[in-house]
């Protein structure tokens, strides 16, 4: 997150940092997560897509301090990973996933789910949003130790559409950011959720998806928009 200030611990007890299990002891925070209950995570599609096996992967919860997760640090397995049908990679929608642990978490007060927003919402978008992630703090930077979190207002489709000339922006993501540029998502933040709270609930409205650069003037940061995956959601992980 470029731009963003230190969470506390409980104050986004969602967000979970997903490490890659690259050898047998080297492991490091690839993508960020959501938890939407105790057995399911929403992510990106691109941050499973390049390995789509379960045992590759382990989920770290409950913190926000990277740096102080040590071999010791428990964390969940995963027992399945559902990669969008739709999603090709091409930057082109659908970058959405979800990963099934093997066993389910206890929630706590560090460590609990987000609400899923209504499908279709077109419940009129809040002014006020949230980003979080243990990304790069600058864009030709470093990933930052301490959860950051930072304000980000949506921004409209046609506005948008604007910004990015060559790509199609549609129903399926949304834009959030300042025309200023200054605070975004930046590398490694992605996957991780984009959150508004409306009469005092918070809900999942956007996954970290792609950007061009980091908070750069006139280039919003783009999020897969979760109310129109809502009923693939509730369909996958049976949770109605
Ligand atoms: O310890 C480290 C140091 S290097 C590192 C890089 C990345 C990374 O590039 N992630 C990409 C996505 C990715 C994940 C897995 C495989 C391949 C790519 C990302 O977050 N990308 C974020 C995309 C993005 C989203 C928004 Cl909303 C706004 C701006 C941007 N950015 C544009 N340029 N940089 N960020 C992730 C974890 C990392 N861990």
């Amino acid at each position: 997150i470029v731009g963003g200030t230190d969470s506390v611990l409980g104050e986004w007890p969602w967000q979970v940092s997903m490490h890659l299990r690259l050898g047998a002891s080297y492991k490091k925070h690839a993508c960020g997560g959501s938890i939407i209950s105790n057995q399911w995570i929403v992510t990106a599609a691109h941050c499973v897509a390049l390995y789509p096996q379960p045992q590759m992967w382990i989920i770290y919860s409950g913190f926000v301090r990277i740096l102080n997760i040590t071999k010791s640090t428990p964390f969940s397995e995963l027992e399945k990973i559902i990669i969008h049908p739709h999603y090709t990679g091409a930057g082109n929608g659908s970058d959405i996933a979800l990963l099934k642990l093997k066993t389910p978490i206890v929630f706590n007060d560090h460590q609990k789910a987000i609400c899923l927003p209504p499908s279709e919402a077109t419940l009129v978008l809040p002014n006020s949003c949230w980003i979080t992630g243990w990304g790069y703090t600058e864009e030709t930077g470093s990933p930052g130790n301490v959860l950051q979190k930072a304000e980000v207002p949506p921004i409209s489709t046609e506005e948008c559409q604007g910004s990015y000339v060559e790509t199609r922006i549609d129903k399926k993501v949304l834009c959030a950011g300042y025309k200023s540029g200054k605070i975004d998502a930046c590398k490694g933040d992605s996957g991780g959720p984009l959150v508004c709270e409306v009469d005092e609930i918070w809900y999942l409205t956007g996954i970290t998806s792609w950007g061009e650069g980091c908070a750069r003037p006139g280039k919003p940061g783009v999020y897969t928009r979760v109310s129109t995956f809502t009923n693939w959601i509730l369909e996958h992980t049976k949770l109605f």
